[in-house]
């Protein structure tokens, strides 16, 4: 089943346009990194599919839900949504703050039953913070707390996982470990998990498929494929760095 899919959407701000006409569609057991310059939408794009903004044109679909008609205690068990906002939230401990990503199948009260529990622990674990479950958020370091906050998607257990950068606050090791969770999750548990990055070598060497903003245009390609397609040497090479398709990595001009 198609797990997102956009049909020919528009996005931006009043007259200003990110992307136009764009039509994409991504299938579960993936993971998919969104690549763009500075400023050119990919936080933007990632909203219009989580639901937070609705696109200028156009449709999108979740798992074959139309988003403008899903209600959004319907579309928490679909999409989740980590930011890169710093959510410090003063004397609610970790394994609290997981919970919340349970709210879409709890009563009324938000009360956590014995399947929830197992699934918030089982979440923390994954992301390795199990030995963090009773440290209130606002004494974590920032990579802590951005881990904390991949568990709470990971407690939604939702079959599309959006993320917006969410290696930006991890040091080199826990990137790569974050990331070959990531993929983890998307090969073994099907899901369809898209997340914006900086960071080229990530991206070409673990995800399956690239999505490319080339505004207003988005590429979307196979990791192989988009390589030998000649769009990121266009797109990011400058007087200063060089892509090196051969290699997959980044070299300073001298
Ligand atoms: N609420 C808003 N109202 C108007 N313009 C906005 C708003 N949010 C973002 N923009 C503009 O839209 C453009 C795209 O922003 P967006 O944050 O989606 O880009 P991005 O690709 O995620 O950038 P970066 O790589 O720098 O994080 C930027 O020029 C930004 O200034």
């Amino acid at each position: 089943m198609t797990h997102v899919e956009l049909q020919h959407i528009t996005i931006g701000y009043g007259h200003r346009v990110l992307l136009e006409d764009v039509s994409a569609a991504i299938g579960g057991g993936r993971l998919v990194a969104l690549l763009g310059r500075n400023g050119t939408g990919k936080s933007t794009l990632l909203r219009a599919v989580a639901g937070l903004e609705a696109p200028l044109s156009g449709g999108i679909r979740l798992c074959g839900r139309l988003l403008s008609a899903t209600p959004a205690h319907e579309l928490a068990q679909v999409v989740s949504f980590v930011t890169t906002e710093k959510v410090r939230i003063a004397n609610l401990a970790s394994r609290d703050v997981v919970g919340l990503g349970r709210a879409p199948y709890t009563d009324w009260l938000g009360r956590l039953r014995p399947g929830d529990r197992a699934v918030v622990d089982r979440a923390l674990n994954l992301v390795g913070m199990g030995g963090f479950a009773d440290k209130p958020m606002d004494r974590l370091s920032d990579g802590e707390a951005q881990r904390v906050m991949i568990a709470r998607a990971l407690a939604q257990d939702t079959p599309v996982i959006l993320l917006d950068e969410p290696t930006a606050f991890l040091d080199m090791p826990n990137r790569y470990e974050l990331c070959t969770l990531l993929r983890r999750l998307a090969h073994d548990e099907g899901k369809c998990i898209f997340f914006s990055t900086h960071e080229l070598d990530i991206a070409l060497t673990l995800c399956d498929a690239v999505a490319l903003i080339d505004p207003p245009r988005l590429h979307l390609l196979p990791t192989d494929e988009m390589i030998r397609s000649g769009h990121i040497e266009r797109l990011f090479d400058n007087g200063t760095v060089a892509f090196d398709a051969s290699t997959r990595t980044v070299t300073v001009r001298r």
